[in-house]
Order: structure tokens, then sequence, then C-alpha cells
């Protein structure tokens, strides 16, 4: 096993600059998730770990130990792809023991270490079986336990669930999850499913166009997005965004269709007067009510009229227009909102983040502590 340490490292493909140098350091036994939309530059990231693409320049090291210019096999990683690559005509067992044949292992040294594997990850009833007609969340085990059987210090999976259905995908996230925690190795996948993230990763590194967004827990990803690109890409459904300003002298920020928020004094400072910022707040902080007998206090107040309702089983999905801009609403039960129904929206002042002119989240405390220097 080996922590993972990228410093300033870009990648560029003639003219198209994919990686736009990135540092970051992966923990010994961390469990690393790289998520982003298409074309962001992770997978040409996760290619660069594993010594399967050049680094246009910048420093990969594994424990300090840099592995630059080392080529792929004497990196010892392993990668792990979608399709898991399995041999269908031959047995779980020769499937697995493939990396280990290659080596040049001895039959007793390879029968042991296939027979380690298995056991660690429950397939050894299957050993003898061949790949075909096995179920989806066990082909997974044996695509990994063919990577593992090598001892790898770092161990990658690209999009190791795109093209599973829903149902399936779940199974698998619980999988790796679990298989990463019996095994405790480096672990980095890359997704651009939000849900993949949150659910599996000890830290989540989110990436837009070459560059780091944010890396940190999926707690604090979740509940601070960095930007307003992660607020917008993680959470479904996402956080709400609009536009703001900060009026001559006020105390309030107005929004985009004329709605209001107060925000703590020490977060009003660090808003230019003028400045186009941004208000972001998720559906599920939002409380709705019927404008004729709007009651409820909050620091942010809009006015607006139902768009669509979308009943979800135990909650419902309520779409609320005001001027141009829409906005979810997640709420528990059913709460009897009709289409074009006027309503007002309330969120509490905790609930509110703002962004500043080039999307990135102002933070109330480092604002409070900028303001007491
Ligand atoms: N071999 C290549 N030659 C030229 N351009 C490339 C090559 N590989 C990737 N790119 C470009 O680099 C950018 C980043 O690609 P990369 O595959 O790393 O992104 P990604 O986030 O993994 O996207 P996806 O999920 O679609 O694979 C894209 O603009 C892509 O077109």
């Amino acid at each position: 096993m080996a922590g993972v340490n990228l410093r300033d490292v870009t990648k560029k493909y003639g003219r198209t600059e994919a990686v736009k140098g990135i540092s970051f350091d992966i923990a010994d036994g961390e469990m690393l998730v790289i998520l982003g939309p298409s074309g962001c530059g992770k997978t040409s990231t996760l290619r660069m770990i594993a010594g399967l693409e050049t680094v246009s320049s910048g420093t990969i090291s594994f424990d300090g130990r840099p592995v630059t210019t080392v080529p792929p096999a004497r990196r010892n990683v392993a990668m792990a792809f979608e399709n898991y690559g399995l041999y269908e005509h031959w047995t779980v067992f020769d499937n697995i023991a493939y990396p280990l044949r290659l080596r040049g292992l001895a039959d007793g040294g390879i029968r042991r270490k296939v027979t380690a594997v298995a056991e660690q990850l429950q397939i050894t009833d299957v050993l003898r079986a061949r790949p075909a007609g096995l179920s989806g969340g066990m082909r997974q085990r044996i695509g990994l336990a063919r990577a593992l059987v090598r001892d790898p210090s770092v161990f990658l999976l690209d999009e190791p669930m795109s093209h599973v259905d829903a149902d399936l995908r779940n199974d698998l996230r619980a999988e790796i999850k679990r298989i990463h925690l019996e095994v405790g190795s480096t672990m980095i996948v890359v997704t651009h499913d939000q849900l993949d993230a949150l659910t599996m990763a000890d830290r989540i590194l989110v990436m837009d166009d070459g560059r780091i967004e944010q890396l940190d827990t999926p707690t604090v990803v979740y509940d601070t997005p960095a930007t307003t690109f992660v607020a917008g890409f993680i959470g479904e459904p996402p956080m709400n965004l609009v536009s703001a300003e900060r009026s001559d002298g006020g105390d309030t920020l107005t929004l985009d269709g004329g709605g209001r928020f107060g925000p703590p004094p020490t977060l009003l400072d660090a808003v230019p007067t003028g400045a186009n910022v941004t208000v972001g707040f998720r559906p599920h902080r939002v409380r709705l009510e019927p404008a004729a007998v709007a009651a409820a206090s909050g620091d942010l107040r809009l006015d607006a009229t139902v768009y669509m309702v979308e009943p979800l089983g135990d909650r419902t999905l309520v779409t609320v227009r005001c001027g141009d801009t829409r906005m979810k609403v997640d709420l528990p039960g059913s709460p009897g909102f009709t289409v074009d129904q006027p309503v007002r929206l309330t969120v509490d002042q905790a609930d509110v983040h703002v962004f500043d002119p080039a999307g990135r989240r102002i933070d109330p405390a480092s604002a409070r502590r900028a303001a007491a220097a």
C-alpha cells in the first residue's frame, strides 16, 4: 500500500490542456473518488498515476518516492476497468491467476495467493466456475480479485459502474466500499456520478476543466461546497443557485426575481456594493407556504408561483418560478400544492450560501476573522 502525491501535474494532448497543474495528496489506505463531468480530466489524472499516460509537467510520488517516469509495470498499481475484461472461457481461478502467471510465479505460490484473495473476497465457491453465468456483483469481485492478487500499492478503478442498471449500481457501490474496508488498500475511483462519490469516498476530489474545484470529505463537500460548480454538481436535485446583488449601502441582497436575503453582517461586509454574487440553498432546506397564509419568518424570503409538482412517494418535488428563475423545493409527504399557485419560500440564514462574483463560496467564519483582524 502507498500514499500518492501529485505536485503541479499537467497533461497536454497537442493544444488541449486536459489537466492544468493539480496538486493533492492521498493518504495510505484512503478511498479517494475523483468526480467531475465528461472531459474534465479525471481519466487523464488516473492514467498518469497508473503510468499509462506521460506527465507533461509536474511530479507524481508514491510514499514520497518519485514515480513520474517509472513505467506502469514497475509502479505496482492495479487498474480495474468497467467491464473487468474477464476471459469467459477460463475458470474464475485461471482469470485471477493470470497476472501471477505473467510474472512467472510457481504453481504452488499462485495457488496460495489466489486462494487467499478468493477467501478475502468471498468467492471461493466459484473458483471452478466460468464467469459467463455469474451475477454482475460476482463478476465485479472476480475482476477486483485479479487486480488485488498482485498486492498493488495503489488500486485504480475507472468508472467501475457505468453501463449497469440502477439496482445493480447500488449493490456494486456497497461491494466496492466493503472490499475497500476488507483489504484496506489505497483506492482511487473515477466517476461522473455524484452519488457514487458521496456514498463511497473517504474524500472526494471534484474536478472541472482540468482543475481541482474542491477536495474534502463527502459531508464537507455537500454542506459547504467551495464553488458554484460544486454546489450545482453535488446533490440530487442540486443546490438552487440564484443571482443576487447588494444594493447601494443596503444590508440585504436582492435576488433575481425580487426575493431578499439578509446575511450576517460579517458576510455582508465581504460583498462589495453592486457586485453580482450568487445565493445558494438546498431544495430540502426551503419552507414553502401558500402566499395567502404565509407567516413563517426566514432570513431569505422569495415570492414565486408553483411551476410543477412531482410526487416521489414519501416526498414531493415542487418546482417554483420566480421571474425567469426556476427553483426546486423538496418537501416531505404530499403537501398539496397545485400548479400556478402563488407561494412564499423562506430559508434560514444558516442554510444559505453566498458565492462571490468568481463563484467561490464566501466563508462566514473567515469573513468574521477578517473583520476582527
Ligand atoms: N488521447 C487523447 N488525445 C487527445 N485528447 C485527449 C486524449 N485523451 C483525452 N483527451 C482530451 O482531454 C480532455 C480530458 O479528457 P479525460 O478523458 O481525461 O476527461 P474525463 O473527465 O475522464 O472525461 P470522460 O468521463 O468523458 O472520460 C478532453 O477534452 C479530452 O477530449
